[in-house]
């Protein structure tokens, strides 16, 4: 099992924030500040150039950056080796609903251990909030696909039948 972890900057509402209900069930870390967050880790970057692939299977643990979308700064996570993108996904959170790639962390953290080839615990994951296992639903088709894919390349190719 990939240990997950959540980096928070508390820029975003806590009531609707998805991490801190992932904490209260015991599936994550949450670090306060970004020189905790493991040098190792896999960061989930909406802006990486490479896909998350079923080729980061092996990676020592996965972080997601909690914080507004209005204030990401992905310039700060640069020095961070292992950096992707998750490829092109329909989000189903009530604020982002059918906006693609604009995930809630829950997804988006949920979708990488999905393609990671961890279905159970991408969906144990999105029981948490109610309209999680919406999520599923709507990008079946791509997430499946994406979690037979061999590397990025393959991933990358794939998602052209979605966009
Ligand atoms: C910007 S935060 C928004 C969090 C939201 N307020 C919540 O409570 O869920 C969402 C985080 O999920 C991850 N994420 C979302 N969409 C992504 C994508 N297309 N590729 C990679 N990571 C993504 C990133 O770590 C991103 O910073």
């Amino acid at each position: 099992m990939i240990p997950l972890y959540a980096f928070r900057d508390n820029s975003c509402d806590p009531r609707k924030c998805t991490v801190k209900k992932l904490e209260r069930a015991g599936f994550l870390k949450i670090f306060q500040k970004l020189q905790q967050v493991p040098r190792n880790t896999l960061i989930l970057d909406p802006t990486a150039e490479r896909a998350l692939s079923p080729a980061d299977r092996f990676v020592k643990s996965l972080t997601v950056l909690d914080c507004s979308w209005e204030v990401l700064d992905t310039g700060a996570i640069s020095s961070w080796r292992i950096r992707r993108a998750l490829p092109f996904l329909m989000a189903a959170n009530p604020v982002n609903f059918g906006k693609p790639c604009k995930l809630s962390s829950v997804e988006a953290v949920a979708a990488a251990l999905y393609i990671m080839g961890e279905k159970d615990r991408a969906k144990e994951l999105l029981s948490k909030v109610n309209w999680g296992i919406r999520f599923l639903e709507v990008n079946k088709e791509p997430l499946e696909l994406y979690a037979s894919a061999k590397d990025s390349t393959e991933v990358v190719k794939y998602q052209a039948l979605f966009i």
